[in-house]
C-alpha cells in the first residue's frame, strides 16, 4: 500500500515541487499518496483569518487553533476506512533534529501528516488537542538552528529525504547504501571520466583495480573529511585499531 503524506499549509502552491521528478514519479507509481490542503479552506470569516495577536503580548502573530482543528479533522476523515492514525510532524526551529536516522524511522510509517506553521507558530493547544483528543503522535522537528518564515520549505526537504527511502521510490537500491550519514561518516570524494581534466588527475588508486586499496582509501577519506568538517560526528567507534582518532 502507498505511504500516505498529507500537508496542511496556507501556501499550498509552495508544495507544488512534490509533483515533480522523483516524488512525482513515486506518486504515479502509487508508492506515495501525497495530498496538500489549504488551511484557509477551514476558516469561515470573510478574510479567511488564520492568525491573531499573541496573549501575553510580544511581537508577531500566532496561528489560531480552530482552523487547524478543522483541517486535522478533514485529513483524518479523508477516505480512511481502516481508522488508521497519522503521525503529525510539525517543522519548527525548536524541534528535535531531523536526521537521516529520523528520516529512516518516518519512512517506515504508513501515514504522515505535516503541519506548516507560519508567523510565530501555532497555538499550543493544537498540539495538546492532536495528542489528547485525536490520539495522534505529534513530533516537532527542526532542520537546523535557523529560522525560516514557515514550515513549507522544511516539509519539502523532509518529504524528499523520507520519500526516497520508501522501497521502490529510488531505482537501484545500492545507491541508497553508500551515502553520507548512513554510518555516521561523511562521503568520500567522487570522480568520473576523463581521468585527466584541466591538468588534474583522478587519484591513481581509483584506477588501480585494487579493490582493497580503493576501499581503504575511501574510508581514510571519509574519516579525514568528517574530522575536518564535522568533528561532532566522530566518536570512539570510528577510532582505528590503535584507538586513535588522529587522521594521518
Ligand atoms: O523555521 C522553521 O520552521 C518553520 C516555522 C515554524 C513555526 C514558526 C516559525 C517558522 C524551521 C527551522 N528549522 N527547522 C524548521
Amino acid at each position: 500500500p502507498a505511504m500516505r503524506l498529507d500537508v496542511v499549509s496556507i501556501f499550498p502552491d509552495y508544495l507544488a515541487p512534490l509533483e515533480l521528478s522523483l516524488i512525482g514519479k513515486a506518486r504515479e507509481d502509487g508508492l506515495l499518496d501525497v495530498r496538500v490542503h489549504d488551511l484557509r479552506d477551514f476558516t469561515h470569516d470573510r478574510h479567511r483569518t488564520v492568525d491573531d495577536t499573541p496573549y501575553g503580548g510580544g511581537a508577531g502573530m500566532v496561528m489560531k487553533p480552530q482552523p487547524w482543528s478543522e483541517a486535522l479533522d478533514h485529513v483524518l476523515a479523508l477516505d480512511n476506512p481502516s481508522g488508521a492514525r497519522p503521525h503529525l510532524v510539525v517543522p519548527g526551529p525548536g524541534g528535535q533534529p531531523f536526521t537521516q536516522a529520523l528520516a529512516r524511522q518516518l519512512a517506515l510509517e504508513p501515514w504522515l501528516a505535516f503541519a506548516c506553521g507560519r508567523y510565530e507558530g501555532i497555538d499550543e493547544r493544537v498540539y495538546d488537542h492532536a495528542r489528547e483528543d485525536l490520539g495522534l503522535e505529534v513530533s516537532v522537528v527542526s532542520l537546523g538552528d535557523y529560522v525560516l518564515n514557515g514550515g513549507e520549505v522544511a516539509v519539502l526537504a523532509m518529504v524528499e529525504a523520507i520519500g526516497r527511502l520508501v522501497p521502490g521510490v529510488i531505482g537501484n537500491a545500492e545507491s541508497l547504501v553508500e551515502e553520507s550519514h548512513e554510518d555516521g561518516l561523511l562521503e568520500y570524494p567522487i570522480y568520473t571520466k576523463p581521468s585527466s581534466w584541466n591538468g588534474r588527475e583522478v587519484p591513481p588508486v581509483l584506477l588501480s583495480g585494487n579493490h582493497g586499496a580503493i576501499a581503504a582509501w575511501r574510508h581514510e577519506q571519509r574519516l579525514a573529511r568528517t574530522a575536518a568538517r564535522r568533528p561532532d560526528l566522530l566518536h570512539a567507534s570510528h577510532a582505528g585499531p590503535h584507538g586513535d582518532l588522529e587522521i594521518s
